[in-house]
């Protein structure tokens, strides 16, 4: 076998780490204020950087500490001689003791604060320093009015730590949500801000450890990023003296009528992964125009009574489930797949089947759910899933005893006793039909490459993404699935630089 794990990334904390971190800095600095002292400045430090020119500024400052850093960043705004000034609520005069002390120093340096009025007058940027970590709950009507404001004035939004409205730690935006530019994460990056809602209104995403580098690497991190750098050599290259049998056997089961596309897809993304053989399992109706398009994929027309033991027993990896359907004859290949105790990826009709007849799953099973799908096998609803993303990937994973890869924007690798792994990569154009067969295909391929069902998981996941990104870079509209198999021999070779 030809693959290596590769276990990498970048850590994730949520708010509690933070809180955490911030005290056991405090008392190295020997001064609670020193840290917001120095988030204050790389604050204005990375608005220098991000918009030089900029000479009228609106600080928005919230009630916590977010805020305290806001009167921080507009004291270094207004000591430069830049037209800047706080706006705030009326009841978001600062509660905490570090941001009463930022907005003193602030007033002492002769700074102004405005009482919101639904406008920014001639401001040319908007900082947000409403809420950060501290969010515990939907914005209130003001904050929801100050917020509308701040989406709907057209200028650019500089985010001090989070977007405020959004969950740092689940990423997910219970009710208004400021969409931003660009955000600083100050002291560690957030788990939130790389899944769900987080998605569209963080903006570009920056980091100020604020020298607290020591203190993250004693802090349990709630995540793990992955992203375009962590493909690089996970893969081996292929011995120079490989033969077929040594990158594995997938087998592709689905594709009811009407749906052979999908099965198809699933078999091309396995070949493109580098699968030394690709057998798939469909309707006789489609085998002829599956065979004319991939003549390397060895198609098996499956009607109501064929077996599939000797299909099964050739394989080292099934993906099931793409057009898979939910009729019986995709019920009876579902329960011949489950029964064989081989590998399995379990995705789309795959899923919807287990949803019906939950079963215990053979352990290294891999689901690939998109949101809707998690909520059937979970009982929730859609928006239950996704207001908690972590939570629901690791329910899942922890019910079944298996693999879970929560689709959408910020994918969600789970698995019993791992910390969650986050795909920071992939892109709106990756949203149309089809996408999720070539990721079924992907992962099966890395399975059978060898990987460990985790590490199978997290990689084709991230090479499904970073793949979508190359193809996206003509356009995420009009993006195809298919556009991405080349991408995905290349990155699945380390990527175009290797
Ligand atoms: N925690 C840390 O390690 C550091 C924190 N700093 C800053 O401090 C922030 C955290 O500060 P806090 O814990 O004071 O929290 P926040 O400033 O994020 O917000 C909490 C305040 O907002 C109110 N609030 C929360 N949700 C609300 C809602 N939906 N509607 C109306 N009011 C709401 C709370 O009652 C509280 O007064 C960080 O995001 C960061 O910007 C930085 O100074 C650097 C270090
Ligand atoms: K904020």
């Amino acid at each position: 076998m030809d693959a290596v794990p590769r276990p990498r990334g970048t850590p994730l904390y949520d708010a509690a780490a933070l809180r955490v971190i911030e005290t056991d800095m405090a008392a190295r600095l020997g001064d609670g204020f020193a840290l917001m002292a120095r988030a204050g400045q790389a604050a204005w430090r990375e608005l220098l950087s991000r918009w030089p020119d900029v000479q009228r500024i609106v600080v928005v400052c919230g009630p916590g500490n977010n805020g305290g850093d806001g009167y921080e960043l507009c004291r270094h705004a207004h000591e430069s001689g830049r037209d800047a000034r706080v706006l705030r609520l009326e009841a978001h005069a600062p509660r905490t003791a570090l941001a009463r002390q930022a907005c003193g120093a602030y007033r002492e340096s002769g700074g102004r604060i405005k009482a919101f009025d639904d406008g920014f007058g001639r401001a040319q940027l908007v900082v947000d320093a409403l809420f950060g970590i501290g969010l515990s709950r939907e914005p209130d009507a003001e904050a929801a009015r100050v917020i509308d404001a701040i989406n709907a004035s057209g200028l650019p939004v500089f985010a001090l730590d989070v977007p405020s409205g959004l969950d740092a730690d689940r990423g997910s935006a219970p009710g208004r949500v400021v969409h931003a530019s660009h955000t600083l994460q100050l002291l560690a990056p957030h788990a939130g801000l790389y899944t769900g809602a987080a998605a569209r209104c963080t903006g570009s995403l920056a980091l100020a450890t604020l020298d607290a580098d020591e203190a993250l690497a004693r802090a349990p991190a709630a995540a793990i990023r992955l992203d375009r750098d962590d493909l690089r050599d996970w893969i081996a290259p292929r011995a120079r003296d490989a033969h077929k049998g040594d990158s594995g056997h997938v087998l592709c089961i689905g594709g009811d009528t009407g749906k052979g596309g999908a099965v198809m897809l699933a078999a091309d993304a396995a070949l493109r992964c580098g699968a030394g053989l690709v057998s798939v399992a469909t309707r006789p109706a489609h085998v002829p125009a599956l065979l004319a398009r991939r003549p390397e994929a060895m198609v098996h027309g499956v009607d109501e009574a064929t077996a599939l033991a000797a299909l099964m027993d050739r394989a080292d990896v099934v993906a099931l489930g793409p057009g898979l359907g939910q009729e019986d004859w995709g019920a009876r290949l579902h329960a011949e797949a489950l029964a064989a105790g081989k590998p399995l990826v379990l995705d789309a009709d795959a899923l919807n089947v287990l949803a019906r007849h939950t079963r215990v799953l053979p352990a290294g099973t891999i689901l690939t759910p998109h949101p809707g799908e998690a909520a059937r096998l979970l009982g929730f609803t859609t928006a239950e899933v996704q207001a908690n993303r972590f939570a629901a990937a690791r329910l899942l994973a922890e019910m079944f005893g298996c693999v879970v890869v929560l689709k959408g924007a910020g994918t969600l690798v789970a698995a019993p006793e791992q910390v969650p792994r986050v795909i920071a990569a992939g892109n709106p154009g990756m949203a149309v039909g089809g996408m999720g067969d070539l990721l079924t295909g992907c992962i099966a391929a890395l399975r059978a490459l060898g990987l460990e069902a985790f590490d199978a998981a997290c990689h084709g996941a991230l090479l499904h993404a970073v793949a979508g990104d190359t193809a996206a870079q003509d356009g995420e509209r009009g993006l195809l699935p298919t556009d991405l198999l080349a991408p995905l021999r290349t990155w699945v070779n380390g990527g175009p630089h290797a």
